[in-house]
């Protein structure tokens, strides 16, 4: 072959590889477009637009051998967008903006002028229309998960079956029942007065979810109530345990959201859950959404896989950005023993970041006597200063736990009676503990936290807390 005829063949074959390319991205643009078109189609018939969907196909020529896979959804995809968006350049994505009403062109198709929806307009021959054949179907459901957290006190608002609201995906409705259903019922009976030694912490949520909601005009302007906060401190110092007091005095839906198990349990799903959380909480507002291990879900090195934590704290961060700037009445409470793992942006969203400290001894004292009090044993003045002195670390919780192993302690010398057949079992009669059953117990309960890892705590708010 001479040097020319190698030439046109190179070339030839290049322009061949040139068409190829064009021909693929040309295919790709149109399986694209293509499954934009059944995409489309697919919500319409979710959201009940029957006819418009059937317009749609008939006018584009959608074929009936093809459905959208279950898990894509335009809701999904809008999401995941907007997630990426915000994990990228971190700003919100605009995906709407209002146009210019003289330039604006309305476009009608003919078909959907001719025919009008079967569920606008109830006729004579059908006069129930399909969209509310379709309202009751869904109401069975609706009314389950009324039952679920008929024992929460719960306002005509928060009555409202989930099919009363318009607009969402039958994924969404799945998604938002699992989430009704795990409710926090109001009657677990954890009052305020059994937070002892937590005033400071009491008057905070009060601020946040009581008052606001009782006397609305008072929080108006530069007084708006906290929409978030974070409760941080040593284990066993009462933080969860206030966040069951809110969810019984407060008088609000409340969302209680375990980080181990929403990650475990909506694996790959999780910032889905969360929207749908989010939504969820907005529709029966006022509502808290209790965020327990905050650490787990959103710290700097979140341990389930990295693209999935970082996608679920961009969507942690935009709702909580959505709720900081609504109106509406959500408020979030979030926990954690570990608040130096906290990502900087997800903390920065809690507008107040309270130290759930170690009780003093004055607070420990209360406590002695709320617990052996509470059960019915008298100890005088003298004696709980005794144990509040000998009782330093201690947390509320190691306290609950010593007072028990006093009590057992009684009881053991009892058992050893029987055991030795001094008395039987049915003549035994448990006397109170005395103080020396209480130190006895010092003996060999010993506190979880102590004065060094206070101290980690005390540095961390002088640095990061917001009280
Ligand atoms: N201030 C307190 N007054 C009365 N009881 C308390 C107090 N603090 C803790 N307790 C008791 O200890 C138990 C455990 O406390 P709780 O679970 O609230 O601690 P926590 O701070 O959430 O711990 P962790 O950080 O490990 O989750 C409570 O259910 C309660 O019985």
């Amino acid at each position: 072959m001479d040097g020319c005829s190698e030439y046109i063949s190179a070339a030839g074959a290049q322009s061949a590889l040139q068409r190829n390319v064009r021909d693929r991205v040309k295919k790709e643009a149109s399986d694209r477009r293509r499954s934009i078109l059944y995409l489309i189609a697919a919500y319409l018939r979710e959201q009940n637009f029957t006819a418009s969907s059937e317009c749609l196909e008939a006018e584009v020529q959608l074929s009936s051998d093809f459905e959208v896979c279950d898990n894509i959804d335009l809701d999904t995809i809008l999401q995941e967008y907007q997630s990426y968006y915000y994990s990228k350049f971190n700003k919100h994505a605009k995906i709407l903006r209002k146009c210019n009403v003289q330039t604006r062109v309305v476009h009608v198709p003919k078909e959907t002028k001719k025919k009008s929806s079967p569920a606008a307009k109830p006729t004579q021959e059908n006069p129930v229309p399909q969209f509310q054949f379709e309202v009751r179907k869904l109401l069975g459901k609706g009314d389950e998960v009324v039952k679920a957290y008929s024992d929460v006190t719960l306002t005509d608002n928060q009555l409202r079956p989930l099919i009363d609201f318009d607009g969402y995906s039958s994924e969404w409705r799945e998604i938002a029942e699992i989430i009704l259903k795990e409710v926090v019922p109001g009657t677990m009976g954890v009052a305020w007065k059994d937070c002892v030694g937590l005033g400071a912490c009491i008057e905070l949520l009060k601020e946040a979810v009581v008052y606001p909601l009782k006397r609305p005009e008072l929080f108006t302007g530069l007084v708006t109530p906290w929409k978030g906060v974070l409760l941080y401190g040593p284990p066993g110092t009462g933080k969860t345990l206030l966040s069951k007091a809110v969810a019984c005095e407060s008088k609000t839906m409340f969302f209680n959201v375990t980080s181990s198990g929403f990650v475990h349990k909506y694996r790959g799903d999780s910032e889905k859950m969360l929207k749908v959380l989010f939504d969820v909480a907005r529709l029966y507002a006022p509502s808290t959404i209790f965020v327990d291990e905050l650490d787990a879900l959103a710290s700097c090195s979140s341990d389930f896989q990295h693209d999935a934590s970082r996608r679920f704290k961009a969507e942690l961060l935009i709702q909580l950005d959505g709720i900081l700037r609504d109106e509406d009445k959500v408020f979030v409470l979030a926990t954690t023993n570990r608040p130096w793992d906290l990502d900087s942006a997800v903390l920065r969203r809690f507008e107040k970041r309270i130290l759930v400290d170690l009780p003093g001894k004055e607070s420990r004292w209360k406590i002695f006597r709320y617990y052996f009090g509470g059960s019915g044993y008298k100890f005088n003045e003298l004696e709980l200063d005794a144990m509040s002195k000998r009782s330093a670390d201690f947390s509320g919780s190691d306290i609950k736990n010593l007072c028990r192993e006093a009590c057992m302690g009684k009881l053991r010398q009892g058992l050893r009676r029987v055991e030795n057949n001094e008395i039987k079992i049915e003549n035994l009669e448990v006397n109170s503990p005395c103080l020396d059953d209480v130190l006895a117990a010092l003996m060999k309960i010993r506190p979880v936290a102590n004065a060094r890892v206070q101290e980690k705590y005390l540095k961390w708010r002088d640095e990061f807390g917001c009280y």
